[in-house]
């Protein structure tokens, strides 16, 4: 991957001045994307609930399974493409006793990225889920970042118990621990002052409703083993994703979702 990344973007910034690993792993692509797919709970969802699972690892187990290669790196129309797939095994069926296939499709261009995750229900019986892109975004200063789009929107506030309140602001800012879950979002959102040259990208979604706005703040961050003390001064996470309510697919069924971030 590496060699035909340089070869395609020889200027991309690799470099990192994080200290803690989670954040290192982000940097490599300025975002960073694990995902999320399950239901809170009961019979979740492969890979899980969004949140803490009962059955297995929070936010379930799609984000630590080995996937494989479906296929390998390559360019095309000037983009570099590449596909994993994660399908239920031995392990998966123990937490959760459904068959599925799932795809993610990379898309990487000179200044936009696009994630698409096909989900195929390949059993004989239907089973619901939710599904989220955990992305990472670096920032300059998290007072000086921003994202438009959500105003007048319910959230979920997880850090209030789940209190749902209405967004008044046209420029959501982060001045401490935010862990909401936004509903029935536009299909576009703009994340202002992030990157390494504190630029605004445009988060364009397919089939995800829900936004989760997330900042751990200091005294979390310190709790947090893979996560520098200071570093929440420099991350932002907007998540698209599918959490405020389950997705449900038929046997036999397939569904696309997808997110396209782009530099402005
Ligand atoms: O530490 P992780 O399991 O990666 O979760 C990190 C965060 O993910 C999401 O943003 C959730 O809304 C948060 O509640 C959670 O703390």
């Amino acid at each position: 991957m590496s060699e035909i990344l340089e070869k395609r973007f020889p200027a991309a910034d690799t470099s990192s001045s994080f200290t803690g690993r989670r954040m290192q792993a982000s940097s490599a692509f300025v975002w960073c994307n694990s995902f999320i797919l399950g239901k809170p709970c009961n019979t979740f969802l492969f890979s899980a609930c969004f949140g803490p699972w009962d059955k297995g690892p929070q936010h379930g187990f799609a984000r630590i399974k080995r996937w494989q290669v479906e296929s390998p790196p390559k360019e095309e129309d000037g983009n570099i493409v590449c596909c994993l797939s994660l399908s239920d095994d031995e392990e998966t069926r123990q937490m959760w006793d459904y068959q599925f296939k799932l795809l993610y499709t990379i898309q990487l261009g000179a200044s936009s990225l696009t994630l698409k995750l096909t989900v195929q229900n390949t059993g004989n019986k239907e089973f619901d889920f939710t599904t989220l892109m955990h992305t990472y975004f670096r920032t300059g200063d998290i007072s000086h970042a921003s994202i438009s789009g959500l105003e007048q929107l319910t959230y979920i506030d997880k850090v209030a118990d789940g209190k749902e309140e209405v967004e008044k602001r046209e420029f959501v800012v982060i001045p401490e621990n935010y862990d909401r879950v936004y509903k029935n979002c536009p299909s576009e959102i703009i994340v202002k002052g992030v990157t390494e040259k504190s630029g605004d990208v445009l988060i364009k979604t397919h089939n995800f409703p829900d936004i989760v706005v997330w900042n751990p703040w200091a005294d979390k961050a310190k709790a947090m083993g893979d996560f520098g003390d200071d570093e929440y001064k420099t991350m932002l996470c907007v998540e698209a994703g599918y959490v405020s309510k389950p997705v449900t697919i038929g046997s036999g069924s397939v569904l696309h979702f997808s997110q396209t971030l782009s530099m402005l």
